[in-house]
This record gives structure tokens, sequence and C-alpha cells, in this order.
């Protein structure tokens, strides 16, 4: 039996807990630490996972799973570095902190994966990317797969790539949702009530990524089928061009990587 304790319960660690157990994980395999005690009641309530604190959960898991944001890393490892028992694997989840940060930080050779995965783990769909540090092994990288992949996809990267990762699919639901918003807004433009535009939106969306997760084409191919000479998707083309949409998913990605790295480096030199 491997008990997993995810360290922070809040959006990613909770969809964590939720997936592993929606998964077959049974709750007594698992333990969290949430720092508010309100937070932390009701998530044993919702999932009867039992809620610890953080020296507890070093001292009982064979892998901590680190959930919390990254400006929060620095006291959490305080808390954690004391009890932390030999060989305990450690799962980042945090966007841009780099395996070296907890290498510097935990006991010496301490195992430590980084993970970049996405909400869409709440119902069995996520996507993580995963890397290993200096001293984590293939036996390692095959535990947090298979871990993982109870709750979606998962791919090995190089840990140079995480960063980039991180702004594609780690914030990439966000920009789904965006759109899908933006769409439903459309709609009400149009004078269709807002719950049907909603129905209409998603339906699509759903349609559109099942074809593109199991057709096997390419987006260009299934965009060129729906866009008809003379048509209107080609007059909705034109203008999401004319609006520069293309440059600014290009830049807006550019941007989410650069600050990836930036959150990684304020502890490099902090
Ligand atoms: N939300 C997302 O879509 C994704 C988030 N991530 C990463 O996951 C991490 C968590 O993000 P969210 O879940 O969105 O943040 P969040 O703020 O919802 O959750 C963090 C939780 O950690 C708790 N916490 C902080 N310090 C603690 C401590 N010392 N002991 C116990 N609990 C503590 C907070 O009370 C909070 O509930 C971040 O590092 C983020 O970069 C990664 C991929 C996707
Ligand atoms: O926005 C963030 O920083 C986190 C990391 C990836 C998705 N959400």
């Amino acid at each position: 039996m491997t008990t997993i304790a995810v360290l922070g319960a809040g959006k990613i660690g909770e969809a964590l807990l939720s997936g592993l157990l929606d998964g077959g994980r049974p709750a007594g395999d698992l333990l969290f630490t949430e720092k508010h005690a309100k937070r932390s009641a009701e998530l044993t309530g919702r999932y009867g996972v039992e809620g610890v604190s953080v020296g507890e959960a070093a001292k009982r898991a064979d892998v901590l799973v680190v959930a919390v944001k990254p400006q929060d890393i620095e006291p959490l490892l305080d808390q954690l570095v004391g009890d932390l028992a030999p060989g305990t694997l450690v799962v980042s989840l945090c966007a841009g902190l780099p395996t070296a940060l907890f290498e510097r930080r935990l006991p010496a050779g301490t195992p430590v994966v980084r993970v970049m995965p996405n909400t869409p783990m709440l119902v069995g769909e996520a996507m993580s990317a995963i890397s290993a540090g200096r001293h984590a092994g293939e036996e390692h990288l095959d535990l947090v797969e298979e871990l993982l992949g109870t709750v979606g996809k998962v791919v090995r990267v190089p840990e140079s790539q995480q960063d980039a990762v991180t702004a594609l699919s780690g914030s990439g639901p966000a920009y789904f949702f965006y759109l899908v918003e933006a769409m439903i807004d459309a709609g009400i433009l149009l004078g269709i009530p807002r719950e049907l535009a909603g129905s209409l939106i998603i339906q699509s969306a759903v349609g559109a990524a099942t074809m593109l997760a199991e057709g096997g084409q390419h987006p260009v191919i299934l965009r060129e089928a729906v866009t008809s000479p003379a048509g209107t998707t080609i007059m909705a083309i034109r203008e999401l061009e004319k609006h520069g949409v293309r440059a600014a998913l290009l830049a807006a990605i550019e941007a989410a990587r650069d600050r990836s790295v930036e959150l990684g480096n304020a502890h490099e030199k902090g």
C-alpha cells in the first residue's frame, strides 16, 4: 500500500484527491494537509480522507504531492524538512518551481518529480507532464505515471520544457473556458437566451474536442471541412484574422511561459 499525501488541498489538490478516489484508490491510502481548518473539515466530510499536519503527512506518507501556490512554498518546506522520512518521493505540482529548489531545501538524495497537471483532473481528463529531478529514477517516474494515469493522460518531458508546458496545458483549460465564455456572449449579442447559447456552444466544444482527440485529423483539415466557399464560417474567420486572434494566442502563451520562468527565478534568488 502506497500512502499519498496532498500538501495544500486547494483547487488542484482537491481535483487530485477526487480523481484518485474516482480512479479506485481507497480513501485510507490518502491524506491531505490544508492550512484552513474550515476547508479541511469540508474536504474530510466530502471525501472521507483524513486531514493531517504537514509534519504528520511527512512521517506517514510514501509520496508527498506539493500543491500549494508557488509563492507559499518556502514556509511549507520549512514545515516539511525536519520530518521527512528518507526516500520519501516528493512530487511538485507547482508552476515554475524547479526540482533543484526542492533538492536544495530537502534532505540530500530526496527524489523529486516535477509535474504540470491541469484541472480536467476533476473529470479524469487531466493532461499531466512529468520530469525527474536529479535523484528520481525510472521507478519514481513509473509510480507518478501510474498515479496520474488514473486521472488522465501523462507524458514525460525534459524539465527544460516544463515552463512551456505550464503555459500550454497547465493554463490551457482557462483559454478554452475564456473562448466559450466569449462565444456565449456572442449568442447574447445575437438575441439567443443565455441558457440556449450555453448549450449550443458547450456541445460544439465537446464535439470538436472529441473529433480532435479521436479522429486523428489535423485541426486545419477539420476547420476547412466547416468552412464552405462564400459561406458563413469564412466570414467569421476573416474577422478573427483581422482582430489578430492567432497573434494574440501566441503572445498570451509566451507571456504565460515567461511568468512560469519568473515564478521559479523568484525562489532561485530568494
Ligand atoms: N489551478 C490550476 O489550474 C493549476 C494549478 N497548478 C499548481 O498547483 C498549485 C496549487 O494551485 P491551486 O490549487 O490553484 O491553488 P489554491 O490556492 O486553490 O490551493 C492551494 C492550497 O494550499 C493551501 N496551503 C498553502 N500553504 C499551506 C501549508 N503550508 N500547509 C497546508 N496547506 C497550505 C491553501 O490554503 C490552499 O487551499 C500551484 O502551485 C499551481 O501553480 C498546476 C496546474 C494547474
Ligand atoms: O495560473 C497558474 O499559475 C496555475 C498554473 C497553471 C494553471 N494555473
